[in-house]
């Protein structure tokens, strides 16, 4: 079995992918959905020129010919009836309209009022106050494309324009299927000889915070029927397999994938955890994804592999985005498949941030894996690196 590249798996597994239907979601819903169809102004906002302090509504023509004439008040929301003749000044809110005539706020702590007069102690370069119509955007402008991902600042944005709820890609329904012999649901009682199923209920996790519609599908056991019936019957758009996929005699799952016709697109990989992951197109489009068993390789490949193939289903991009940090301690030299090592954050000797790897790297070790709070990349055949360089860094979570 010749292994690909991770980048050349990852081109494999998106190639063609993209969103199946949209829906309409409401603004409360939104957060992390991936747009559809664009946001778009259908009117200037500010929709008028307003006050950004509360103070005196001013014409700058007037400075200098003080007192102003107290002519009258702009609360938000309600504004000043008439217009602001020479020599005249309104009591003004922030937020509020300025009255016709008015050019500039003078803010109340640099004027002093006394009767109907006000006096302006603002200094010649005082700034004018006022949020100008349109100046945040205007009416017609696209305020988020499709493609975007909603979050919290983006959502204020949409409902600034007045939008309720927005179009977002239609979620990706995904059943996750996991088993072998051995393996046992959390809550179940366990034989000796049996394990639990870890990788499945954080596979399934990982998937729902990439915006799929989840269905953990029963346990299956080793039998290539059984196996062939889930796959067959899962009414998805995406199955992810965990395990049965290496090349023990009772690793059945890639057989069973051909049976139904299966083509493969990725079929092992230069990486470490991770050699096992395959994808496969079913003749109905549906497509697998099978991870290792392993529980830690089955989780770092849904980094690297299963939220990029989710985002590409609902028209978004999310690719595993590294960041540089230096080493606290050396790592020795890598071998010839991509080492991503589970890794924490410390304080260096010269009290910025660095990362360790933690010590223990097998893929089996969930303790690990739960204290880490990144991946650091290791390429294939990278040499040896020292404390202090710099080394790249996936955050996790
Ligand atoms: N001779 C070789 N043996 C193995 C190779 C190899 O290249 N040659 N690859 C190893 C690597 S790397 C991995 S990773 C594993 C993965 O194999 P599978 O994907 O076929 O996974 P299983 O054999 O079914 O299980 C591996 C391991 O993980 C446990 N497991 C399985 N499912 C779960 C689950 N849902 N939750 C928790 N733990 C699970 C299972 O009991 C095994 O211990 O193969 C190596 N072998
Ligand atoms: O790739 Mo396996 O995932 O090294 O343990």
């Amino acid at each position: 079995m010749s292994l690909q590249t991770v980048e050349a798996a990852r081109a494999a597994l998106l190639e063609g992918v993209g969103p199946s239907g949209a829906e309409a979601v409401g603004l409360d819903e939104a957060d992390g959905r991936w747009l559809a169809e664009p946001v778009v102004a259908t009117r200037d906002q500010p929709p008028f020129d307003a006050s950004a302090m509360d103070g005196w509504a001013v014409r700058t023509a007037d400075l200098g010919e003080e007192p102003l004439r107290i002519v009258g008040e702009s609360a938000a929301g309600a504004g000043f009836a008439g217009s602001l003749g020479p020599g005249e000044t309104v009591r003004i809110f922030t937020g509020a309209p300025l009255p016709v005539g008015a050019d500039r706020v003078v803010i109340q702590e640099e004027a002093r009022a006394a009767g109907d007069d006000l006096t302006v102690l603002a200094p010649a370069d005082a700034p004018a106050w006022v949020r100008r119509r349109g100046a945040d955007y205007g009416a017609g402008q696209v305020l988020l494309e499709p493609g975007a991902r909603l979050n919290p600042w983006r959502i204020a944005l949409a409902a600034s324009a007045g939008v309720g709820s927005v179009r977002c890609a239609r979620r990706p329904r995904v059943a996750v299927l996991a088993g072998g012999a051995e393996v046992v649901a959390a809550g179940q009682a366990a034989g000796a000889l049996q394990i639990f199923d870890a990788a499945g209920p954080g596979v399934s996790q990982v998937a729902r915070r990439a915006g799929a519609v989840v269905t953990p599908l029963p346990l299956v056991g080793d039998r290539l029927e059984e196996i062939r019936a889930a796959l067959e019957t899962a009414e998805v758009d995406l199955i992810v397999v965990i395990g049965g996929a290496s090349v023990g005699d009772h690793d059945r799952v890639k057989p069973a994938a051909r049976e139904l016709g299966a083509r493969m697109r990725v079929e092992g990989i230069a990486m470490r955890p991770g050699k096992p992951l395959w994808a496969a197109i079913l003749p109905d489009g549906r497509r697998i994804l099978g991870l290792p068993g392993n529980p830690v390789s089955a989780l770092v490949c849904g980094e690297l592999f299963l939220k990029p193939l989710l985002a590409a289903m609902q028209g978004g991009v999310a690719l595993p985005e590294t960041e540089t940090m230096p080493l606290a301690e050396a790592l020795p030299a890598n071998g010839p498949r991509e080492h991503w090592m589970r890794a924490a954050r410390v304080v260096g000797p010269d009290g910025r941030g660095a990362v360790r790897a933690l010590p223990d790297q097998d893929s089996a070790m969930l303790t690990v894996l739960s204290g880490a709070d990144g991946l650091i990349r290791r390429a294939a055949n990278a040499p040896q690196v020292g404390a202090g360089e710099d080394v790249e860094i996936l955050p996790l979570g």
